[in-house]
């Protein structure tokens, strides 16, 4: 490790993001208001299922009610919309989260269109998609608000530096690349129909890595200085990142495990007291 590499610590800015929270769920709960997200899980995918487990933990910790719907392997659309309907009627839950990915038969695009704006905490309508875009989002997408909070803990500036977004998936590449322009900085979007990727990933004075390949993004690819956001989550908390070649060259640099991570689930606790406080307030 360079000496001057800076470790960003996600654990540190998760824990600041959950003590921010812990006087606003206490005051909601003196007028008997309980914060209550639901997840829904469909299928049997065990990394799915470890990360709504404890997505269901971190809310117990901070006194937030948790609701885990979980449907089998073989559930159809429909099914899942009627279910995503029931939550969206019922009056105490405030937020519900789909867990991405679904079983292939599912019309993934359908199922998140089907949660209402009010309770999409997770960003994934295309309304609360539209909203990021303009820069007024209530709730966007927790993994590119993630990104965009250790910017802000760690005091990075972005206004004027060249951001390389690695990855165009709709929860995560297009909406953090929308955020780091409306935060004006220039944004390149690369995706798997990108020509010489590791010339452009070069010009990157922030680089996020969003792309769902294991230790895909090389050493030798990055700026000297660049900062690096990664944001991979592949089997054996693996990130898109080669850690150990990325950290000699960049100036600051997320880990996997204990990076991205914890703040997007810190993020989804925020979106959800944020959403208890809009009812609240009604
Ligand atoms: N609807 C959504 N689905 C998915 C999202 C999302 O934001 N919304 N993101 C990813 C996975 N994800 C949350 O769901 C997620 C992945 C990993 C972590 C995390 O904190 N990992 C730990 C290590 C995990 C461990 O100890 O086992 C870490 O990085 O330190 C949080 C959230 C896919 N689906």
């Amino acid at each position: 490790m360079s000496a001057e590499t800076v470790i960003l610590d996600g654990n540190r800015v998760a824990d600041a993001i959950k003590e921010s929270l812990l006087s606003r769920v206490a005051n909601m709960a003196e007028k008997g208001i309980v914060p209550c997200l639901a997840t829904v899980l469909v299928g049997d995918d065990p990394a799915s299922a470890t990360y709504v487990r404890m997505k269901g933990n971190a809310c117990k910790r901070l006194g937030i009610q948790s609701i885990r719907v979980v449907l089998p392997e073989h559930t159809t659309t429909e099914e899942l919309i009627a279910a995503i309907n029931k939550l969206n009627d019922d009056e105490s839950v405030h937020g519900i989260l789909l867990q991405h990915p679904v079983p292939k038969q599912i019309d993934e695009r359908a199922a998140f269109e089907a949660i209402s704006i009010d309770k999409d905490v997770d960003g994934v309508t295309t309304l609360g998609f539209a909203q990021n875009a303009f820069g007024f989002a209530e709730f966007p997408s927790c993994t590119p608000a993630a990104i965009i909070a250790i910017l802000d803990y760690y005091q990075i500036p972005v206004e004027g530096k060249h951001a390389v977004v690695i990855g165009r998936s709709p929860i995560l590449g297009k909406p953090v690349s929308l955020m780091l322009l409306n935060k004006n900085a220039t944004v390149t979007t690369c995706h798997s129909k990108t020509a010489n990727l590791a010339d452009i990933v070069r010009l990157g004075d922030i680089v996020v890595a969003a792309v769902g390949k294991p230790q895909f993004v090389q050493g030798d690819w990055l700026k000297s200085g660049a900062i690096v956001l990664d944001a991979g989550y592949n089997p054996g908390n693996i990130g898109d990142v080669d850690y150990e070649a990325c950290e000699k060259v960049a100036s600051a640099i997320t880990p996997v495990p204990a990076g991205v991570g914890p703040v997007t689930i810190a993020t989804l606790l925020k979106h959800t007291v944020d959403a208890a406080e809009k009812v609240a307030r009604k």
